[in-house]
């Protein structure tokens, strides 16, 4: 996920360092490390925490002599809170992010949210490097961002497991594969491109938009969700995915 918001991040006019000891090819213009202690005197601005959360202890203690001393700490670890990310940084100036896969393409949702500590000068830049890879919101507190974790920044996943199934039952149906995934994925970002088009509508209304009395999509959502079991299983899905944030806070 780093690397995919770099990508996007480096279009400012910061300078990045890397510290990954697998990565083999740093972006153009961006300073790759194995380890650590090569960076051991410099310091920066803002230090960015792209490791999985269970690493956080390990790992960023080693990173607290590197934040410059007006600098603050951008994470976006799932779940991880300010005060884990403090206690293994030794700063409270941290703002957490959750951006999601989209980002890849400049098409991310983000939330933010940050630290009593950080100042107004730090949080537009945090802001501005989000808004760089997509869509960003703040959100007021921790337990808000780890819910905006289980819709946005997990969504990716639930969508491609969505269109995975819908690929699958096309392809039941008789229609061959490569032409299955032409269609569905057209069809579902067609359709979004609509939903987000209309905003004055609501998606009751624009999915009855293409529901015919007694016609073939009746037939087709009656099976989807009559019974509300494609509604129960979004919900169990997210508080499944809020509750696992929880746990890693
Ligand atoms: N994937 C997603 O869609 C999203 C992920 N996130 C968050 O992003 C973070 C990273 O997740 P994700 O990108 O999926 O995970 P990855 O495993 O793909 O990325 C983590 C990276 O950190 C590297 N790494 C491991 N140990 C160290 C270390 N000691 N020092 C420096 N780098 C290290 C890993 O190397 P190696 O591969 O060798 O272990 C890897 O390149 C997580 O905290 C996750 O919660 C947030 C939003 C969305
Ligand atoms: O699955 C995860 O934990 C990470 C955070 C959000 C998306 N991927």
């Amino acid at each position: 996920m780093g690397s995919a918001l770099l990508e996007y991040w480096k279009k400012g006019d910061e300078d990045f360092t890397i510290v990954d000891p697998a990565m083999e090819e740093a972006p153009d213009g961006v300073r790759l490390f194995a380890d650590r202690d090569a960076i051991a005197d410099e310091t920066f601005d803002v230090v960015i925490l792209a490791i999985k959360p269970q690493l956080i202890h390990c790992v960023m203690p080693d990173y607290a002599a590197n934040l410059a001393e007006d600098g603050y700490v951008l994470s976006i670890a799932a779940g991880a809170s300010i005060r884990t990310i403090s206690n293994a940084t030794g700063t409270e100036r941290i703002i957490r992010v959750m951006p999601n896969l989209p980002a890849a393409i400049g098409k991310g949702a983000s939330g933010l949210t940050s630290a009593d500590a950080i100042t107004v000068r730090h949080k537009a830049h945090a802001l501005d490097l989000m808004s760089r890879t997509g869509g960003v919101v703040t959100v007021a507190d921790e337990d808000a961002l780890d819910r905006v974790t289980a819709v946005a920044g997990s969504g990716p996943g639930y969508v491609f497991e969505f269109a995975r199934a819908y690929v699958d039952a096309a392809s039941q149906l008789g229609i061959r594969t490569e032409d299955a995934r032409k269609l569905v994925l057209q069809t579902m970002a067609g359709t979004i491109a609509l939903a987000l088009d209309r905003g004055d509508q609501s998606l009751a209304e624009l999915r009855d938009d293409v529901t015919s009395k007694g016609g073939t999509t009746a037939a087709g959502l009656k099976a989807l969700n009559g019974s509300g079991a494609v509604s129960r299983a979004v919900e169990d899905c997210l508080a499944a995915a809020y509750g696992r944030a929880v746990q890693l806070r």
